[in-house]
């Protein structure tokens, strides 16, 4: 098994052809990559040098927007993962098309940015409703479902996230034996959008989860290749629990280099096409009882909740003393993009 690439080359025209890739790559892996998406390669450059630049700013400079609490703003090594109970090396600015008030940063810093980001968050999600249709055509589900189910009519309530990722490089560091740059998670959301770098590697992939929500992984990890023309996109559990199932949301994790690979930094960046809070969420086959997006987000951060207290719980029967230098719990306000 592999993570299959996909070509929009000639979309109206390949339209069904293209259907039947997305579908079979997301009812099996749950991963795939585009190739000829449309997005320009100088638009992608720019978007990294937006990225550099931000997190170049010193540190009190990007606290101005601090993560909020709903998803939005910058945070550093904050992120605890249920699955490791450690928290990612990496930081991260979470940006919304609403909600925003105080938590862009301003012109004095850098200069454009909110202009800049915008803009390419548009085109990302004006890419990504044109393959939530093709899910849409491919479940026979109404050809608007998850645009509608996302797409803000002009209202404010959108809850879709553009994530600007830092891995910082691990140059002369160490690690202990969990450390990730992003431990294993499934995202919350109905489809990820995600820009890597060329050759800044250390993305897996785990196929394998049956059941939307459940915590069970497959044994074999896939890497997928860092290539900057290319747009790596999952599925996520709102899509899961919409398909009822049939499209899989899979685990990933980004691993820290390893042997001679570079200890670089990796930058990579991130857009979520999340239901909006109102939307319901129900496949076809009415497997699972309606559920509105707000809910379903309110329903997986309590689940990773119930995780993370597990982990604490285990790792203090081992030693008591480990439990308060290693064991986080996952603060609530950090838990629900992906
Ligand atoms: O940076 C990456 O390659 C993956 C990030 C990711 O999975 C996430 O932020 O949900
Ligand atoms: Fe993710």
């Amino acid at each position: 098994m592999s993570v299959p690439t996909i070509s929009l080359h000639d979309f109206d025209t390949r339209r069904q052809e293209i259907i039947e890739q997305l579908m079979d790559a997301s009812t099996n892996v749950g991963f795939f990559t585009l190739s000829n998406h449309g997005i320009s390669p100088e638009d992608v450059t720019s978007i990294f040098q937006l990225s550099a630049q931000f997190f170049a700013l010193p540190d009190e400079v990007k606290a101005k927007t601090a993560l909020n609490g709903k998803n939005a703003g910058w945070e550093k090594n904050t992120q605890v993962r249920p699955s490791t109970g450690t928290a990612d090396q990496k930081e991260s600015i979470q940006l919304q098309f609403a909600r925003m008030e105080g938590l862009w940063p301003g012109d004095e810093d850098l200069k454009g940015f909110r202009e800049r980001a915008e803009r390419f968050m548009h085109q990302v999600r004006d890419l990504s409703v044109k393959v939530m249709e093709c899910f849409a055509e491919g479940l026979g589900l109404p050809l608007n479902t998850f645009t509608e189910g996302t797409v803000d009519p002009g209202v404010g309530d959108s809850q879709d996230v553009l994530r600007l990722l830092h891995y910082h490089s691990t140059e002369g560091k160490s690690f202990g034996p969990n450390f990730w740059r992003a431990g294993a998670h499934a995202d919350f959301d109905v489809l990820t959008m995600l820009f890597q770098r060329d050759g800044e590697g250390g993305l897996e992939v785990c196929p394998g989860r049956k059941v939307v929500g459940d915590f069970g992984m497959g044994q074999t990890w896939l890497p997928v290749e860092a290539r900057q023309d290319r747009i790596v996109c999952n599925i996520g559990d709102q899509l899961m629990r919409w398909s009822d199932d049939r499209l899989k949301s899979t685990y990933h994790r980004v691993r820290l280099p390893e042997g001679a690979e570079s200890q670089g930094a990796r930058y990579s960046i991130a857009f979520f096409n999340q239901a909006r809070t109102d939307s319901i969420i129900q496949g076809p086959e009415k497997k699972y009882p309606p559920i509105t997006g707000g809910q379903f987000i309110a329903e997986a951060m309590a689940k990773n909740r119930m995780q993370s207290a597990e982990i604490a719980r285990q790792a203090a029967m081992e030693s008591s003393d480990k439990v308060a230098s290693e064991v986080h719990f996952v603060p609530q306000h950090l838990q629900a993009a992906a």
